[in-house]
């Protein structure tokens, strides 16, 4: 049995917490798969890298309209792919000798382990560890169905799916959330007939109405999209492909795919980890729960020393959301006395789809009903990028932000944007939102430069009938 100071079980957000701070107590760090987690090999980076090139190898489609004649040649997915793990795989492997070679009271243990209290666990060679202070970052993972062919070598889940051989001619991709977006906007960009096979009656469901009924109304344009459709098999044929049983509107149908692509959300790594069987408090979804401190809870109480951050314990499973938790259990683990709370209140979130999508704060439905609680009155604002300058340069049709605040206080309560560069122009109404500006301030109190896309926020939060 081997003792430690400090254990972080995840090298994801978890290997950012040790600090110079640490450096006169032992640290163990566990990491059972890729060192550096899923942000950076098989999530957030990776897929962003695909989404760049793939807004290239759309421009075509884009450009014709204004007059400017481009033609797409295809893409070299072996150049493309090759050029974005050799700079992964070499961060993740640079982050992995760090750790393992060059700090003298840091161990790196490479393989998985389960709890086996609340503070130790047992490696799968079966070396016991206890530590003082013990922090579970380990993330979650892909769901797969339980569908006949789900295993089938030709089914891939987001962790695969980036490492193909070669570019797919035809994808079908299960689900209508995150990773389906993005897939299926750099998969039918690069020259794939894309096909999205989605349980309910639209895309980005958890999203605002409006902007989930305009996406979805786009992604209809663009790929094969077959809505209230369930995926019932998969079946390899001899050529290789893969013939999937659609059940929809239409009744059952069969459709003919090189590759599978399920993304139907993820779960937390609480079940592998052991931690029902340690006594710690779960969530109906297999979360851990975490006090505001990030501390993880049993039978209701924190556990001293015991931590949790990201998507194990975060209902958010967004990258930006475990660097913030990791940066509060940093705090926490060296200043006992005087505990941070992490802060949850106007978390962003961006899809990089076509189009591209990005929200902060609630949606209409979510602030009616906080309306309805409070006794108090919302305003809505949508403004077309259309209705800008910058938006005629573009012959933007389709684009919007949608910005919803109290109609006495004029605070904002929430802001969907749909269209170009959404992550980007969504972020004055986040700084907005985090600071507690209202409506009229952030649009009168400051210049705006003219004619920048930014102005279609400009205008809509000018365009709210607050008080
Ligand atoms: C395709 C895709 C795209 C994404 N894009 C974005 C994006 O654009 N923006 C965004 O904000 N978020 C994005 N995300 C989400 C983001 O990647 C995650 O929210 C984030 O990486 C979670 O970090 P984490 O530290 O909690 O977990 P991880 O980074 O998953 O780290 C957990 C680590 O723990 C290890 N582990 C698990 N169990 C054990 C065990 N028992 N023993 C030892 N080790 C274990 C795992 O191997 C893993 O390396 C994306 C996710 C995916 C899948
Ligand atoms: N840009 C980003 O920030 C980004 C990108 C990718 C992933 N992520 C993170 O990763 C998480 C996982 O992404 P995701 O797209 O897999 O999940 P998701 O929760 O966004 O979407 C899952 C989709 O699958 C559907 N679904 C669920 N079970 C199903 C089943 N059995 N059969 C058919 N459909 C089913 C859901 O209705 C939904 O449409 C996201 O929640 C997100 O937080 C973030």
């Amino acid at each position: 049995m081997t003792h430690y100071d400090l254990a972080i079980i995840g090298s994801g957000s978890g290997n950012t917490l040790i600090s110079p701070e640490w450096d006169d107590r032992t640290v163990v760090l566990v990491e059972g798969g890729t060192f550096g987690g899923t942000c950076l090999n098989v999530g957030c980076i990776p897929t962003k890298m695909y989404v760049y090139p793939a807004e290239l190898a759309s421009a075509p489609t884009a450009s014709a309209r204004l007059g400017v004649d481009l033609s797409f040649e295809g893409v070299r997915w072996a150049d493309i792919r090759d050029r974005i793990f050799t700079r992964i795989d070499a961060i993740s492997g640079g982050g992995r000798t760090y750790r393992a070679d060059e700090l003298q009271n840091v161990t790196l243990i490479e393989e998985y382990v389960r709890l086996t209290g609340e503070k130790s666990f047992e490696t799968a060679s079966g070396e016991t560890v206890t530590a003082d202070q013990l922090v579970i970052a380990t993330g979650s993972r892909a769901i797969l169905p339980d569908i006949p062919g789900i295993s089938l070598p030709q089914v891939h889940t987001s962790d695969t799916v980036m490492r193909l051989d070669e570019l797919p001619k035809r994808l079908l991709i299960i689900g209508g959330g995150y990773v389906a977006a993005e897939f299926a906007h750099v998969f039918s960009s690069f020259g794939t007939e894309v096909t999205v096979a989605v349980r309910s009656g639209g895309m980005l469901r958890h999203l605002d109405d409006t902007v989930s009924e305009a996406f979805t109304q786009q992604a209809q344009q663009q790929w094969d999209l077959r809505l209230l459709t369930d995926v019932t098999s998969l079946a390899a044929t001899a050529d290789g492909s893969v013939t999937a049983r659609l059940n929809g509107p239409d009744g059952v149908v069969e459709l003919e795919a090189d590759v599978v692509l399920v993304a139907v959300g993820r779960t937390p790594n609480t079940d592998t980890l052991g931690a029902a069987e340690v006594g710690l408090d779960l969530h109906d979804d297999g979360r851990l729960v975490v006090d505001d401190y990030q501390r993880v809870l049993r039978n209701g109480e924190p556990v001293d020393g015991l931590w949790s951050l990201g998507d194990v314990s975060s209902d958010y499973q967004l990258k930006h959301v475990a660097n913030h938790e990791a940066k509060i259990v940093a705090h926490n683990l060296l200043h006992p006395g005087s505990l941070r709370a992490s802060d949850h209140r106007f978390v962003p979130a961006a899809v990089f789809s076509h189009p591209q999508v990005a929200s902060v704060g609630m949606t209409e439905e979510e602030a009616l009903t906080h309306a309805d609680a409070t006794g108090t009155t919302i305003v809505t604002a949508v403004q077309h990028y259309g209705s800008t300058a910058y938006g005629w340069a573009m012959e933007d049709t389709t684009g919007f932000a949608k910005i919803i605040a109290d109609q006495s206080t004029g605070r904002i309560l929430g802001a969907h944007v749909l269209g170009h560069e959404a992550s980007m122009i969504i972020q004055p109404v986040i700084q907005a939102m985090s600071f507690g500006l209202d409506a009229k301030t952030m649009a009168r109190g400051q210049y705006w430069i003219h004619p920048a896309l930014t102005e279609v926020i400009e205008n809509a939060l000018l365009s709210l009938k607050t008080e």
